[in-house]
């Protein structure tokens, strides 16, 4: 019940160190949380380190209003805990953080906020990691613990990319992480960049606000309904892969997909050679989940463009040479892991990406107790599989850790 009384870790402390007897978690999202709960079902506990100010920050801060979970609730519940039974299907982005406040008390997990972790390096002398973080006036602590966890997610930073003549555009220029709705864009020409499933919510949230949204596909992409036969696309293909192989659900989601929405490319969405869950499986692109937004592009209130030569003051020229004036262009261009930028590893963690360089579901465990939670491109549901995973695996070193201890402060002390 201790596990995560503060006064329990600084066992040593002195100025700036602090002595973690369990693993310490770097992020307190879902995959952080989830871990820390199935650490603690097994007795063993953890530190968790978080830059924000509050538990998920992802969902707190970064997210428009109208988001709702695209897949049913039961495939995105964390270990030991269901959603209420009242919550609908698709809980909504308030409902979820409530679910997640109250796991987090549930299990009486309390995280360590405003603690950056600006570095986390092996320290091959002594066994252990050392952790560095920075708070919000810059103070430093070192953490040292045997056992590190990384929970900082596939969506730690945002990626804006280089167009020519950005900073010539003189319009509001915004990620999708900050945007909130279409309030503030009505009657206004919106250019959305990426068409995954936040640039195309946001669009339909536009248009629901009356702002002018066109939506900027550079390539393929497979767009399926939210639900097929009444009921979730998603888990229609989870029970289908239980008999058939992936690419027989893949040709089933084409064809209802085909039936139901039409042929997607004549919208200016080509289809990729691949099936929607083989390329979901093999590169992670995960397919949008169409909430109403092709309806707007039918009916013209959303329109599609192809490609950006370079932006200009008011306007931008497109790659088929048209010039279109703008007042907003909002970047739905996706999220990296910041894994790269502090941890001092690249045997497990791959430099390049900031995700495990083993694909899944191997991608949980490295070397000298580190582990990885949340980098499965599979969700929430990717999330709890790995959490645990770790969670098993620590808790066997842990008890050997600790009989080792028992016999060690059980030992006579020998008289000389
Ligand atoms: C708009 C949106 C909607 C989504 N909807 C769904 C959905 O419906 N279903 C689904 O399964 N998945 C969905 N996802 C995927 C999403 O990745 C998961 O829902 C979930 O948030 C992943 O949890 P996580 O803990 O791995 O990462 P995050 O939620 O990103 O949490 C990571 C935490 O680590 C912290 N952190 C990062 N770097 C540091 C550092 N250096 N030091 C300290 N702390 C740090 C961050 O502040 C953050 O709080 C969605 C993602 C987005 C962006
Ligand atoms: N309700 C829900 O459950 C929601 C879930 N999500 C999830 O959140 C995660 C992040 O989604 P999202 O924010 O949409 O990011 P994604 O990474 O899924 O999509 C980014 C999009 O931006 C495009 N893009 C990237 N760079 C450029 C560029 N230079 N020019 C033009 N297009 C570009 C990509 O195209 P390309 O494919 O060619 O690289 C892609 O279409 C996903 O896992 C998603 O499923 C998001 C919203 C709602
Ligand atoms: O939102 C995500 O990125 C997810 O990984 C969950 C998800 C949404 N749609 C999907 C389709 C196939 C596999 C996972 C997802």
């Amino acid at each position: 019940k201790r596990c995560h009384d503060h006064f329990n870790f600084e066992i040593t402390k002195s100025a700036k160190t602090v002595w973690v007897p369990g693993p310490v978690i770097v992020g307190a999202g879902p995959s952080g949380l989830a871990v820390a709960a199935c650490l603690k079902e097994r007795g063993v506990p953890s530190l968790i380190l978080e830059r924000a100010n509050c538990i998920a920050s992802l969902w707190q801060y970064k997210t428009y209003d109208r988001l709702k979970l695209h897949l049913p609730k039961q495939f995105c519940e964390l270990p030991f805990m269901s959603f209420p039974s009242d919550f609908p299907t698709y809980p909504t982005k308030e409902q979820f953080l409530a679910y997640l406040e109250e796991y987090a008390r549930c299990f009486g997990l309390k995280p360590l906020f405003e603690k950056t972790v600006v570095s986390a390096e092996f320290d091959d002398s002594y066994g252990v990691w050392r952790v560095q973080t920075k708070g919000l006036k810059m103070e430093e602590t070192e953490y040292v613990c045997q056992w590190l966890i990384v929970a900082t997610g596939e969506n730690a930073e945002e990626i804006v990319p280089k167009i020519e003549g950005l900073n010539e555009f003189v319009g509001s220029k915004i990620h999708t992480s900050s945007y909130k709705s279409g309030e503030s864009f009505r009657g206004k020409n919106v250019l959305v960049v990426g068409c995954g499933n936040s640039g195309m919510e946001v669009c339909l949230d536009l248009c629901n606000y009356n702002a002018r949204p066109s939506i900027l596909v550079r390539d393929s992409v497979h767009v399926l309904p939210q639900e097929m036969l009444g009921r979730s696309t998603f888990g229609v293909s989870m029970w289908l892969l239980k008999w058939f192989p992936i690419w027989l659900v893949d040709e089933f989601l084409l064809l209802m997909s085909r039936f139901m929405l039409g042929d997607t490319a004549q919208l200016g969405f080509h289809r990729p050679k691949l099936g929607p869950l083989e390329l979901k499986s093999m590169s992670g692109k995960t397919p949008v989940l169409d909430v109403g937004t092709l309806a707007k592009i039918r009916t013209g209130d959303i329109k599609v463009r192809q490609g950006i030569k370079r932006l200009s003051h008011h306007s931008v020229e497109f790659v088929d040479g048209k010039v279109e004036n703008f007042d907003a262009i909002i970047f739905a261009t996706g999220y990296k892991s910041n894994v790269p930028s502090w941890l001092k590893e690249s045997d497990f963690f791959s430099e390049k990406d900031g995700y495990p360089r083993k694909p899944f579901p191997n991608g949980w465990k490295g070397k000298y107790g580190l582990y990885a939670v949340g980098f499965t491109k599979r969700g929430l549901l990717g999330t709890s599989m790995d959490a645990r995973r770790v969670a098993e695996d620590i808790e066997n070193r842990w008890k050997t850790e600790a009989k080792r201890f028992k016999a060690f402060t059980h030992a006579p002390v020998p008289q000389s």
